[in-house]
């Protein structure tokens, strides 16, 4: 495999993504505490050394970068919906601004709402934890009675019917709630590279551990 990446990244900038849980930090039964060890965040310090990398992750933005704790990264957080990073200038010009973009930004109102309903209608189930991620939420039940993980979802799904501009999908023993709008971690990377300077090149070898 290894090889393959260096064969493939042969006059090529390479250009690093990495996603945080379970790939930066163990799975951890509380996702407050999922930290990361020093030796990772030397890994990913040296890694920026030689590569852009940014830190792709469903978490919101501000959470991951106090886990990763290293400047002059990329971060897109809440799947992407919220990217900040150094611009490409950055060293050579005074008026540098940092890259930021926030296309669900409409969605904030809406999604701190649901936040909110979301606590009161999970608070009866032992183990359930909602999580603000800014542009979308968790709801996390690692620690909830699998006796108890269909009314978790009954409660979810039932607030959810008031939002139809809310989509509900399932990660690891959670349920993400998002804004129904076209972006992605896909279109993120896109992006990402896209401020690089490849749009559309031949001459970059994007490499995504997730
Ligand atoms: O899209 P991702 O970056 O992979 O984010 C998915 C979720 O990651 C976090 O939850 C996961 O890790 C937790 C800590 O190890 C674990 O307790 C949980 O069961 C996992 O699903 C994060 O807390 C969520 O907000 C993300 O949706």
């Amino acid at each position: 495999m290894f090889h393959q990446i260096v064969n493939a990244s042969k006059g090529k900038q390479i250009v690093m993504f990495l996603d945080y849980d379970g790939t930066l930090s163990p799975i951890v039964e509380d996702p407050d505490r999922a930290f990361m060890t020093n030796e990772m965040r030397e890994a990913v310090r040296d890694v920026a050394r030689y590569f852009p990398t940014a830190i792709v992750t469903g978490r919101c933005r501000d959470k991951v970068y106090s886990f990763v704790k290293l400047a002059g990264l990329y971060y897109a957080g809440s799947h992407g919906m919220d990217i900040k990073g150094p611009s490409k200038t950055r060293k050579y010009k005074k008026d540098h601004q940092a890259l930021l973009f926030q296309p669900a930004s409409k969605f904030l109102p809406m999604i701190d709402e649901v936040y909110k309903v979301l606590i009161e209608k999970t608070k009866s189930i032992p183990g359930a934890k909602v999580e603000n991620n800014k542009f979308c939420i968790s709801v996390h039940f690692r620690c909830v009675d699998e006796k108890m993980w269909a009314a978790l979802a009954e409660q979810v799904g039932s607030a959810l019917n008031d939002y139809p501009k809310l989509r509900l999908t399932q990660g690891r023993k959670v349920l993400e709630i998002r804004p129904i709008i076209k972006w992605d971690k896909g279109k993120a990377l896109e992006f990402l590279l896209e401020s690089l300077g490849y749009a559309n090149s031949n001459n970059v070898l994007p490499v995504y551990i997730g």
